[in-house]
Protein backbone atom coordinates (compact mmCIF):
# COMPACT_ATOMS: atom_id res chain seq x y z
CA UNK A 1 0.00 0.00 0.00
CA UNK A 2 1.40 3.39 0.46
CA UNK A 3 2.98 2.62 3.38
CA UNK A 4 6.22 4.51 2.70
CA UNK A 5 4.35 7.85 2.97
CA UNK A 6 5.88 10.38 5.77
CA UNK A 7 2.40 12.16 5.61
CA UNK A 8 -1.08 11.69 4.49
CA UNK A 9 -4.48 12.02 5.37
CA UNK A 10 -6.89 14.75 4.58
CA UNK A 11 -5.65 17.93 5.60
CA UNK A 12 -7.30 20.79 5.66
CA UNK A 13 -5.15 22.43 2.85
CA UNK A 14 -5.71 19.06 0.81
CA UNK A 15 -10.05 18.73 1.66
CA UNK A 16 -11.51 18.70 -1.63
CA UNK A 17 -8.06 19.05 -3.78
CA UNK A 18 -8.91 17.02 -7.12
CA UNK A 19 -6.50 15.40 -9.18
CA UNK A 20 -8.74 16.29 -12.23
CA UNK A 21 -6.53 19.03 -14.46
CA UNK A 22 -8.85 22.21 -14.61
CA UNK A 23 -9.36 21.95 -18.10
CA UNK A 24 -10.10 17.93 -18.37
CA UNK A 25 -13.89 17.44 -19.45
CA UNK A 26 -15.13 15.35 -16.09
CA UNK A 27 -16.45 12.10 -18.00
CA UNK A 28 -13.03 12.01 -19.59
CA UNK A 29 -11.46 12.02 -16.09
CA UNK A 30 -13.73 9.37 -14.82
CA UNK A 31 -12.52 7.04 -17.52
CA UNK A 32 -8.51 8.05 -16.84
CA UNK A 33 -8.94 8.95 -13.59
CA UNK A 34 -7.48 5.10 -12.33
CA UNK A 35 -5.56 4.64 -15.70
CA UNK A 36 -2.09 4.45 -14.60
CA UNK A 37 -1.27 4.82 -18.85
CA UNK A 38 -3.62 7.13 -19.44
CA UNK A 39 -3.20 9.60 -16.50
CA UNK A 40 0.87 10.54 -15.85
CA UNK A 41 -1.04 11.54 -12.00
CA UNK A 42 -2.77 7.89 -12.24
CA UNK A 43 0.48 6.09 -12.48
CA UNK A 44 1.85 6.88 -9.25
CA UNK A 45 -0.94 4.78 -7.64
CA UNK A 46 -2.70 2.41 -10.21
CA UNK A 47 -1.25 -0.84 -11.39
CA UNK A 48 -2.01 -2.49 -14.86
CA UNK A 49 -1.60 -5.60 -16.29
CA UNK A 50 -1.09 -7.68 -19.21
CA UNK A 51 -2.93 -11.28 -20.01
CA UNK A 52 -1.03 -12.84 -22.94
CA UNK A 53 -3.69 -14.25 -24.87
CA UNK A 54 -2.70 -13.15 -27.99
CA UNK A 55 0.23 -14.57 -29.77
CA UNK A 56 -1.32 -14.52 -33.83
CA UNK A 57 -0.19 -11.00 -35.33
CA UNK A 58 -1.39 -10.01 -39.48
CA UNK A 59 1.66 -7.87 -39.78
CA UNK A 60 5.35 -7.35 -39.62
CA UNK A 61 7.22 -5.36 -38.04
CA UNK A 62 10.64 -4.75 -39.03
CA UNK A 63 11.55 -3.89 -34.79
CA UNK A 64 9.41 -7.11 -33.60
CA UNK A 65 10.30 -10.69 -33.27
CA UNK A 66 7.92 -12.53 -30.45
CA UNK A 67 10.13 -15.76 -30.47
CA UNK A 68 12.73 -14.31 -28.54
CA UNK A 69 11.61 -14.89 -24.74
CA UNK A 70 13.95 -14.07 -21.50
CA UNK A 71 12.54 -13.80 -17.84
CA UNK A 72 14.73 -10.92 -17.12
CA UNK A 73 13.69 -8.95 -20.29
CA UNK A 74 11.43 -5.95 -20.16
CA UNK A 75 10.22 -5.17 -23.68
CA UNK A 76 7.04 -5.42 -25.85
CA UNK A 77 5.98 -8.58 -27.64
CA UNK A 78 8.16 -10.67 -24.67
CA UNK A 79 6.09 -13.38 -22.51
CA UNK A 80 7.31 -16.16 -20.34
CA UNK A 81 4.17 -18.12 -21.20
CA UNK A 82 0.94 -18.07 -23.58
CA UNK A 83 -2.48 -18.11 -21.35
CA UNK A 84 -5.70 -19.09 -22.78
CA UNK A 85 -8.75 -16.98 -21.95
CA UNK A 86 -9.51 -19.27 -18.90
CA UNK A 87 -6.37 -19.41 -17.30
CA UNK A 88 -6.30 -15.85 -17.97
CA UNK A 89 -9.12 -15.24 -16.04
CA UNK A 90 -7.58 -17.18 -13.43
CA UNK A 91 -4.63 -15.28 -13.15
CA UNK A 92 -6.26 -11.79 -13.22
CA UNK A 93 -8.28 -13.16 -10.50
CA UNK A 94 -4.92 -14.22 -8.65
CA UNK A 95 -3.46 -11.06 -8.77
CA UNK A 96 -6.65 -8.59 -7.73
CA UNK A 97 -6.41 -10.30 -4.63
CA UNK A 98 -2.93 -9.31 -4.49
CA UNK A 99 -2.53 -6.78 -5.78
CA UNK A 100 -4.17 -3.89 -4.70
CA UNK A 101 -3.46 -1.25 -6.71
CA UNK A 102 -4.73 -3.28 -10.05
CA UNK A 103 -7.22 -1.22 -11.65
CA UNK A 104 -6.11 -2.12 -15.63
CA UNK A 105 -6.22 -5.19 -17.62
CA UNK A 106 -4.13 -5.15 -20.91
CA UNK A 107 -4.40 -7.08 -23.90
CA UNK A 108 -0.99 -6.10 -25.85
CA UNK A 109 -0.15 -9.08 -27.63
CA UNK A 110 2.17 -10.96 -27.45
CA UNK A 111 0.76 -10.98 -31.46
CA UNK A 112 -2.19 -8.87 -32.02
CA UNK A 113 -5.51 -8.20 -29.81
CA UNK A 114 -7.68 -7.07 -32.54
CA UNK A 115 -6.50 -9.92 -34.71
CA UNK A 116 -6.63 -12.71 -32.33
CA UNK A 117 -10.02 -11.49 -31.66
CA UNK A 118 -11.65 -14.72 -30.65
CA UNK A 119 -9.01 -14.96 -27.27
CA UNK A 120 -9.33 -11.46 -26.96
CA UNK A 121 -13.11 -11.01 -26.75
CA UNK A 122 -13.95 -14.29 -24.86
CA UNK A 123 -10.62 -13.08 -21.93
CA UNK A 124 -12.75 -9.93 -21.68
CA UNK A 125 -16.20 -11.31 -21.32
CA UNK A 126 -15.07 -14.01 -18.67
CA UNK A 127 -13.24 -11.07 -16.20
CA UNK A 128 -15.70 -8.46 -16.77
CA UNK A 129 -18.54 -11.19 -15.34
CA UNK A 130 -16.18 -11.63 -12.62
CA UNK A 131 -14.53 -8.33 -11.71
CA UNK A 132 -17.11 -5.53 -12.85
CA UNK A 133 -15.07 -2.70 -11.83
CA UNK A 134 -11.74 -3.51 -13.96
CA UNK A 135 -10.56 -1.33 -17.14
CA UNK A 136 -10.41 -3.11 -20.13
CA UNK A 137 -7.77 -1.93 -22.50
CA UNK A 138 -6.39 -3.37 -25.66
CA UNK A 139 -3.36 -2.45 -27.87
CA UNK A 140 -3.27 -2.78 -31.98
CA UNK A 141 -1.55 -2.52 -34.96
CA UNK A 142 -5.06 -1.33 -36.29
CA UNK A 143 -5.25 -3.49 -39.55
CA UNK A 144 -8.05 -5.47 -38.00
CA UNK A 145 -9.92 -2.68 -35.70
CA UNK A 146 -12.38 -1.41 -37.66
CA UNK A 147 -13.99 -4.73 -37.80
CA UNK A 148 -14.32 -5.05 -33.74
CA UNK A 149 -14.91 -0.97 -33.01
CA UNK A 150 -18.68 -2.42 -32.58
CA UNK A 151 -18.12 -4.97 -29.92
CA UNK A 152 -15.34 -3.04 -28.11
CA UNK A 153 -17.72 -0.37 -27.96
CA UNK A 154 -20.64 -3.10 -26.41
CA UNK A 155 -17.78 -4.77 -24.24
CA UNK A 156 -17.05 -1.13 -22.23
CA UNK A 157 -13.19 -1.25 -23.97
CA UNK A 158 -13.01 2.25 -23.09
CA UNK A 159 -9.01 2.52 -24.14
CA UNK A 160 -7.32 1.57 -27.04
CA UNK A 161 -3.98 1.95 -28.09
CA UNK A 162 -2.96 1.76 -31.98
CA UNK A 163 0.15 1.59 -33.02
CA UNK A 164 0.98 4.04 -35.83
CA UNK A 165 4.65 4.74 -37.06
CA UNK A 166 3.85 6.86 -40.38
CA UNK A 167 0.96 8.48 -42.55
CA UNK A 168 3.19 8.27 -45.62
CA UNK A 169 3.11 4.54 -47.07
CA UNK A 170 6.77 5.06 -48.73
CA UNK A 171 7.83 5.63 -44.77
CA UNK A 172 5.96 2.40 -44.56
CA UNK A 173 7.42 0.24 -46.85
CA UNK A 174 10.69 1.04 -44.92
CA UNK A 175 8.85 -0.41 -41.82
CA UNK A 176 6.68 -3.36 -42.42
CA UNK A 177 7.79 -5.66 -44.66
CA UNK A 178 4.15 -7.64 -45.73
CA UNK A 179 0.47 -7.44 -44.02
CA UNK A 180 -1.58 -10.33 -44.30
CA UNK A 181 -4.96 -8.65 -44.94
CA UNK A 182 -8.65 -9.91 -46.70
CA UNK A 183 -7.07 -13.81 -46.64
CA UNK A 184 -3.86 -12.22 -48.90
CA UNK A 185 -0.73 -11.05 -48.65
CA UNK A 186 0.50 -7.64 -49.49
CA UNK A 187 3.75 -6.37 -49.32
CA UNK A 188 6.08 -2.74 -49.92
CA UNK A 189 3.87 0.29 -50.54
CA UNK A 190 0.73 -1.47 -51.22
CA UNK A 191 0.83 -3.24 -47.61
CA UNK A 192 1.64 0.31 -46.25
CA UNK A 193 -1.09 2.29 -47.95
CA UNK A 194 -3.64 -0.57 -47.00
CA UNK A 195 -2.38 -0.46 -43.01
CA UNK A 196 -2.52 3.48 -43.33
CA UNK A 197 -5.78 3.27 -44.50
CA UNK A 198 -7.35 0.94 -41.71
CA UNK A 199 -5.55 2.88 -38.88
CA UNK A 200 -7.04 6.02 -39.75
CA UNK A 201 -10.60 4.52 -40.41
CA UNK A 202 -10.13 2.36 -36.72
CA UNK A 203 -9.01 5.39 -35.13
CA UNK A 204 -12.15 7.90 -36.99
CA UNK A 205 -14.41 4.93 -35.68
CA UNK A 206 -13.14 5.08 -31.79
CA UNK A 207 -13.10 8.52 -31.68
CA UNK A 208 -16.99 8.44 -33.08
CA UNK A 209 -17.95 6.28 -30.07
CA UNK A 210 -15.97 8.17 -27.48
CA UNK A 211 -13.24 5.60 -27.35
CA UNK A 212 -10.03 7.22 -25.93
CA UNK A 213 -7.34 5.94 -28.25
CA UNK A 214 -3.53 5.88 -27.21
CA UNK A 215 -1.21 6.18 -30.50
CA UNK A 216 1.99 4.58 -30.11
CA UNK A 217 4.32 5.60 -32.18
CA UNK A 218 8.14 3.70 -32.30
CA UNK A 219 10.47 6.45 -32.63
CA UNK A 220 13.04 5.08 -35.20
CA UNK A 221 15.64 7.57 -36.23
CA UNK A 222 16.51 8.39 -39.98
CA UNK A 223 13.44 6.23 -40.76
CA UNK A 224 10.18 8.09 -39.07
CA UNK A 225 11.97 10.68 -36.15
CA UNK A 226 11.14 13.82 -38.56
CA UNK A 227 7.91 12.00 -40.07
CA UNK A 228 6.28 11.48 -36.61
CA UNK A 229 5.60 15.28 -36.52
CA UNK A 230 3.50 14.61 -39.13
CA UNK A 231 1.89 11.74 -37.55
CA UNK A 232 1.15 13.87 -34.31
CA UNK A 233 -0.71 16.29 -36.80
CA UNK A 234 -2.86 13.46 -38.38
CA UNK A 235 -4.23 11.77 -35.16
CA UNK A 236 -4.59 14.92 -33.26
CA UNK A 237 -7.00 15.81 -36.81
CA UNK A 238 -8.95 12.40 -35.82
CA UNK A 239 -8.99 12.25 -32.08
CA UNK A 240 -6.21 11.19 -30.60
CA UNK A 241 -6.60 11.16 -26.42
CA UNK A 242 -2.80 10.97 -26.37
CA UNK A 243 0.56 10.48 -28.44
CA UNK A 244 3.03 8.11 -26.76
CA UNK A 245 6.36 8.58 -28.50
CA UNK A 246 8.62 5.33 -27.60
CA UNK A 247 11.95 4.39 -28.23
CA UNK A 248 13.10 1.46 -30.63
CA UNK A 249 14.19 -1.15 -28.88
CA UNK A 250 17.52 -3.22 -31.25
CA UNK A 251 19.62 -5.60 -30.33
CA UNK A 252 20.87 -8.02 -32.36
CA UNK A 253 20.12 -10.66 -29.74
CA UNK A 254 16.88 -10.19 -30.27
CA UNK A 255 16.90 -11.80 -33.69
CA UNK A 256 14.55 -8.91 -35.44
CA UNK A 257 15.25 -7.12 -38.70
CA UNK A 258 16.20 -4.13 -37.30
CA UNK A 259 18.72 -5.42 -34.67
CA UNK A 260 20.52 -7.43 -37.38
CA UNK A 261 20.82 -4.70 -40.05
CA UNK A 262 22.20 -2.11 -37.57
CA UNK A 263 19.32 -0.30 -37.18
CA UNK A 264 19.50 1.76 -33.71
CA UNK A 265 16.94 3.06 -31.57
CA UNK A 266 17.35 6.83 -30.50
CA UNK A 267 19.24 7.70 -26.87
CA UNK A 268 17.12 9.20 -24.42
CA UNK A 269 18.23 13.12 -25.22
CA UNK A 270 17.46 12.30 -28.56
CA UNK A 271 14.07 11.01 -27.47
CA UNK A 272 13.05 13.77 -24.88
CA UNK A 273 14.15 16.37 -28.00
CA UNK A 274 11.78 14.97 -30.34
CA UNK A 275 8.66 14.84 -27.43
CA UNK A 276 9.75 18.31 -26.67
CA UNK A 277 9.43 19.17 -30.45
CA UNK A 278 6.30 17.77 -30.05
CA UNK A 279 4.16 19.57 -27.14
CA UNK A 280 1.46 21.67 -28.72
CA UNK A 281 -0.08 19.06 -30.93
CA UNK A 282 -1.34 15.80 -29.63
CA UNK A 283 -1.32 15.15 -25.94
CA UNK A 284 2.03 13.14 -25.17
CA UNK A 285 2.02 10.65 -23.05
CA UNK A 286 5.85 10.67 -21.86
CA UNK A 287 5.77 7.58 -18.95
CA UNK A 288 5.35 4.64 -21.17
CA UNK A 289 8.05 1.70 -19.99
CA UNK A 290 7.12 -0.41 -23.17
CA UNK A 291 6.42 -3.49 -21.19
CA UNK A 292 6.21 -6.93 -21.50
CA UNK A 293 2.95 -8.54 -23.02
CA UNK A 294 2.23 -10.64 -19.65
CA UNK A 295 3.19 -7.38 -17.06
CA UNK A 296 1.98 -7.05 -13.31
CA UNK A 297 1.88 -3.80 -11.27
CA UNK A 298 2.86 -0.24 -10.81
CA UNK A 299 4.41 0.77 -14.22
CA UNK A 300 7.37 1.35 -11.84
CA UNK A 301 7.92 -2.18 -11.23
CA UNK A 302 7.12 -5.37 -13.08
CA UNK A 303 6.16 -8.33 -11.02
CA UNK A 304 4.64 -10.46 -13.77
CA UNK A 305 7.42 -13.22 -12.92
CA UNK A 306 5.59 -13.89 -9.41
CA UNK A 307 2.30 -14.52 -11.32
CA UNK A 308 3.38 -17.36 -13.83
CA UNK A 309 0.76 -19.88 -13.89
CA UNK A 310 2.35 -22.44 -11.58
CA UNK A 311 2.55 -20.35 -8.80
CA UNK A 312 -1.30 -19.54 -9.12
CA UNK A 313 -4.00 -22.29 -7.08
CA UNK A 314 -6.24 -24.25 -9.45
CA UNK A 315 -9.13 -22.43 -8.33
CA UNK A 316 -9.51 -19.12 -7.68
CA UNK A 317 -12.45 -17.22 -5.89
CA UNK A 318 -12.13 -13.15 -6.12
CA UNK A 319 -12.39 -10.89 -3.13
CA UNK A 320 -12.96 -7.58 -3.76
CA UNK A 321 -11.50 -6.23 0.23
CA UNK A 322 -8.14 -4.90 -0.55
CA UNK A 323 -8.44 -3.40 -3.84
CA UNK A 324 -11.47 -1.53 -2.26
CA UNK A 325 -9.47 -0.62 0.91
CA UNK A 326 -6.50 0.19 -1.15
CA UNK A 327 -9.08 2.83 -3.40
CA UNK A 328 -9.62 4.75 0.07
CA UNK A 329 -6.20 5.14 1.36
CA UNK A 330 -5.70 6.33 -2.56
CA UNK A 331 -8.29 9.12 -2.32
CA UNK A 332 -7.09 10.66 0.95
CA UNK A 333 -3.53 10.70 -0.78
CA UNK A 334 -4.05 11.74 -3.53
CA UNK A 335 -5.88 15.02 -2.27
CA UNK A 336 -2.60 15.66 -0.38
CA UNK A 337 -0.33 14.92 -3.18
CA UNK A 338 -2.88 17.24 -5.43
CA UNK A 339 -2.17 20.30 -3.17
CA UNK A 340 1.80 19.47 -2.60
CA UNK A 341 1.97 19.52 -5.86
CA UNK A 342 0.65 22.90 -7.08
CA UNK A 343 1.98 24.90 -4.01
CA UNK A 344 5.57 23.30 -5.36
CA UNK A 345 4.64 24.34 -8.91
CA UNK A 346 3.72 27.85 -7.59
CA UNK A 347 6.90 28.18 -5.49
CA UNK A 348 9.11 27.28 -9.15
CA UNK A 349 7.17 29.70 -11.04
CA UNK A 350 7.85 32.13 -8.64
CA UNK A 351 11.70 32.11 -7.96
CA UNK A 352 11.42 33.85 -11.11
CA UNK A 353 14.95 32.29 -12.61
CA UNK A 354 15.19 31.47 -16.06
CA UNK A 355 17.33 28.10 -15.54
CA UNK A 356 16.05 24.49 -16.03
CA UNK A 357 17.05 21.57 -13.97
CA UNK A 358 16.70 17.91 -14.96
CA UNK A 359 16.04 15.51 -11.88
CA UNK A 360 16.19 11.85 -11.63
CA UNK A 361 14.03 10.24 -8.76
CA UNK A 362 14.35 7.13 -7.34
CA UNK A 363 10.76 5.96 -6.33
CA UNK A 364 8.72 2.97 -5.61
CA UNK A 365 5.59 4.47 -6.35
CA UNK A 366 2.86 7.12 -4.46
CA UNK A 367 4.48 10.13 -5.69
CA UNK A 368 6.93 9.96 -3.07
CA UNK A 369 11.33 10.23 -3.30
CA UNK A 370 11.09 6.86 -1.25
CA UNK A 371 13.66 4.49 -3.19
CA UNK A 372 17.27 3.98 -2.31
CA UNK A 373 19.78 4.26 -4.81
CA UNK A 374 20.96 1.14 -4.90
CA UNK A 375 17.96 -0.32 -5.45
CA UNK A 376 16.60 1.59 -8.31
CA UNK A 377 15.75 -0.35 -11.94
CA UNK A 378 14.50 3.51 -13.16
CA UNK A 379 14.62 6.57 -12.62
CA UNK A 380 11.50 9.20 -13.04
CA UNK A 381 12.67 12.36 -14.73
CA UNK A 382 11.61 15.74 -13.92
CA UNK A 383 12.28 19.02 -15.49
CA UNK A 384 11.97 22.15 -13.23
CA UNK A 385 11.72 25.58 -15.34
CA UNK A 386 10.19 28.77 -15.12
CA UNK A 387 6.85 27.10 -17.01
CA UNK A 388 6.44 24.74 -13.61
CA UNK A 389 7.83 21.04 -12.89
CA UNK A 390 6.85 18.49 -15.27
CA UNK A 391 7.30 14.80 -15.56
CA UNK A 392 9.55 13.91 -18.74
CA UNK A 393 10.23 10.02 -18.82
CA UNK A 394 12.37 7.58 -17.29
CA UNK A 395 15.63 5.72 -17.63
CA UNK A 396 15.73 2.47 -16.90
CA UNK A 397 18.81 1.17 -14.91
CA UNK A 398 20.53 -1.89 -13.92
CA UNK A 399 20.03 -2.41 -10.11
CA UNK A 400 23.28 -1.46 -8.73
CA UNK A 401 23.06 -2.78 -5.38
CA UNK A 402 22.50 -6.54 -4.21
CA UNK A 403 22.89 -8.33 -1.75
CA UNK A 404 24.87 -4.88 0.41
CA UNK A 405 27.09 -4.82 -2.03
CA UNK A 406 27.67 -2.88 -5.55
CA UNK A 407 29.04 -3.60 -8.49
CA UNK A 408 31.79 -0.49 -9.90
CA UNK A 409 30.97 -1.61 -13.56
CA UNK A 410 27.48 -1.54 -12.83
CA UNK A 411 27.57 1.84 -11.26
CA UNK A 412 29.52 3.26 -14.24
CA UNK A 413 26.40 1.83 -16.55
CA UNK A 414 23.98 3.80 -14.09
CA UNK A 415 26.33 6.91 -14.48
CA UNK A 416 26.22 6.64 -18.47
CA UNK A 417 22.08 6.36 -18.08
CA UNK A 418 22.09 9.46 -16.29
CA UNK A 419 23.53 11.55 -19.03
CA UNK A 420 22.48 14.92 -19.04
CA UNK A 421 21.31 14.76 -15.68
CA UNK A 422 21.71 17.29 -13.16
CA UNK A 423 20.34 16.11 -10.08
CA UNK A 424 19.52 12.76 -8.44
CA UNK A 425 16.65 12.84 -5.54
CA UNK A 426 16.91 9.04 -3.56
CA UNK A 427 15.55 8.01 0.25
CA UNK A 428 19.02 6.71 0.80
CA UNK A 429 22.58 6.88 -0.85
CA UNK A 430 26.32 5.59 0.18
CA UNK A 431 29.05 7.70 -0.27
CA UNK A 432 31.01 6.01 -2.53
CA UNK A 433 28.34 6.21 -4.90
CA UNK A 434 27.83 9.55 -4.81
CA UNK A 435 31.58 10.49 -4.87
CA UNK A 436 31.18 8.79 -8.13
CA UNK A 437 28.34 10.77 -9.29
CA UNK A 438 29.59 13.65 -8.14
CA UNK A 439 33.04 13.17 -10.28
CA UNK A 440 30.70 12.31 -13.18
CA UNK A 441 28.90 15.86 -12.54
CA UNK A 442 25.66 14.63 -11.21
CA UNK A 443 24.60 15.56 -7.75
CA UNK A 444 23.05 12.96 -5.42
CA UNK A 445 21.39 13.71 -2.25
CA UNK A 446 19.01 12.47 0.43
CA UNK A 447 18.13 15.34 2.18
CA UNK A 448 14.30 14.78 0.11
CA UNK A 449 13.58 11.07 1.52
CA UNK A 450 10.19 10.40 1.53
CA UNK A 451 9.02 13.82 0.46
CA UNK A 452 6.29 14.63 -2.78
CA UNK A 453 8.83 14.55 -5.40
CA UNK A 454 6.92 17.66 -6.25
CA UNK A 455 7.65 19.01 -2.40
CA UNK A 456 11.57 17.91 -2.97
CA UNK A 457 12.02 19.34 -6.37
CA UNK A 458 10.57 22.91 -5.38
CA UNK A 459 12.50 22.91 -2.56
CA UNK A 460 15.95 22.13 -4.38
CA UNK A 461 14.86 24.77 -7.22
CA UNK A 462 14.68 27.62 -4.49
CA UNK A 463 17.39 26.41 -2.61
CA UNK A 464 19.66 26.23 -6.30
CA UNK A 465 18.83 29.31 -7.59
CA UNK A 466 19.49 31.53 -4.71
CA UNK A 467 15.36 32.55 -3.38
CA UNK A 468 14.14 31.94 -0.57
CA UNK A 469 11.24 29.08 -0.45
CA UNK A 470 7.69 30.38 -0.02
CA UNK A 471 5.59 29.84 2.36
CA UNK A 472 3.78 26.04 0.77
CA UNK A 473 0.33 26.99 1.20
CA UNK A 474 -2.42 28.05 -1.12
C1 LIG B 1 4.19 -6.17 -28.95
S1 LIG B 1 3.09 -4.98 -29.54
C2 LIG B 1 1.53 -5.78 -29.33
C3 LIG B 1 0.36 -5.00 -29.82
C4 LIG B 1 0.20 -4.84 -31.32
N1 LIG B 1 0.56 -5.96 -32.08
C5 LIG B 1 0.92 -3.59 -31.81
O1 LIG B 1 1.91 -3.70 -32.51
O2 LIG B 1 0.44 -2.51 -31.47
C6 LIG B 1 3.02 -3.70 -28.30
C7 LIG B 1 3.82 -2.45 -28.65
O3 LIG B 1 5.20 -2.77 -28.63
C8 LIG B 1 5.85 -2.07 -29.66
N2 LIG B 1 7.11 -2.73 -29.96
C9 LIG B 1 7.30 -4.03 -30.32
N3 LIG B 1 8.61 -4.28 -30.51
C10 LIG B 1 9.27 -3.11 -30.26
C11 LIG B 1 10.63 -2.71 -30.28
N4 LIG B 1 11.59 -3.55 -30.63
N5 LIG B 1 10.94 -1.45 -29.94
C12 LIG B 1 9.97 -0.57 -29.58
N6 LIG B 1 8.67 -0.88 -29.55
C13 LIG B 1 8.31 -2.13 -29.89
C14 LIG B 1 4.83 -2.12 -30.76
O4 LIG B 1 5.08 -1.17 -31.76
C15 LIG B 1 3.55 -1.85 -30.02
O5 LIG B 1 3.34 -0.46 -29.91
S1 LIG C 1 2.06 -5.64 -35.04
FE1 LIG C 1 2.74 -5.83 -32.93
S2 LIG C 1 2.96 -8.02 -32.55
FE2 LIG C 1 2.74 -7.74 -34.78
S3 LIG C 1 4.83 -7.69 -35.52
FE3 LIG C 1 4.25 -5.57 -35.13
S4 LIG C 1 4.85 -5.16 -33.00
FE4 LIG C 1 4.93 -7.35 -33.29
S1 LIG D 1 3.48 -0.51 -22.51
FE1 LIG D 1 3.17 1.66 -21.94
S2 LIG D 1 1.03 2.00 -22.32
FE2 LIG D 1 1.29 -0.24 -22.26
S3 LIG D 1 0.94 -0.85 -20.12
FE3 LIG D 1 3.09 -0.45 -20.30
S4 LIG D 1 3.28 1.70 -19.71
FE4 LIG D 1 1.16 1.38 -20.19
Amino acid sequence: MLATAKSGGCTSSSCGSSAKPDDMDSAIWEKIKDHPCFSEEAHHYFARMHVAVAPACNIQCNYCNRKYDCANESRPGVVSEKLTPEQALRKVMAVANEVPQLSVLGIAGPGDACYDWKKTKATFEQVAREIPDIKLCISTNGLALPDHVAELADMNVDHVTITINMVDPEVGAKIYPWIFYDHRRYTGIEAARILHKRQMLGLEMLTARGILTKINSVMIPDINDEHLIEVNKWVKERGAFLHNVMPLISDPAHGAYYGLTGQRGPNAMELKALQDRLEGGAKLMRHCRQCRADAVGLLVSDRGQEFTLDQIPGEVTYDPSKREAYREVVARERGDHVAAKSAATRMVKAAGSGKSLLIAVATKGGGRVNEHFGHSKEFQIYEASPTGISFVGHRKVEQYCRGGWGEDATLDGVIAALAGIDIVLCAKIGDCPKDQLTGAGIRAMDAYGYDYIETAISALYTAEFGVEPLAATA
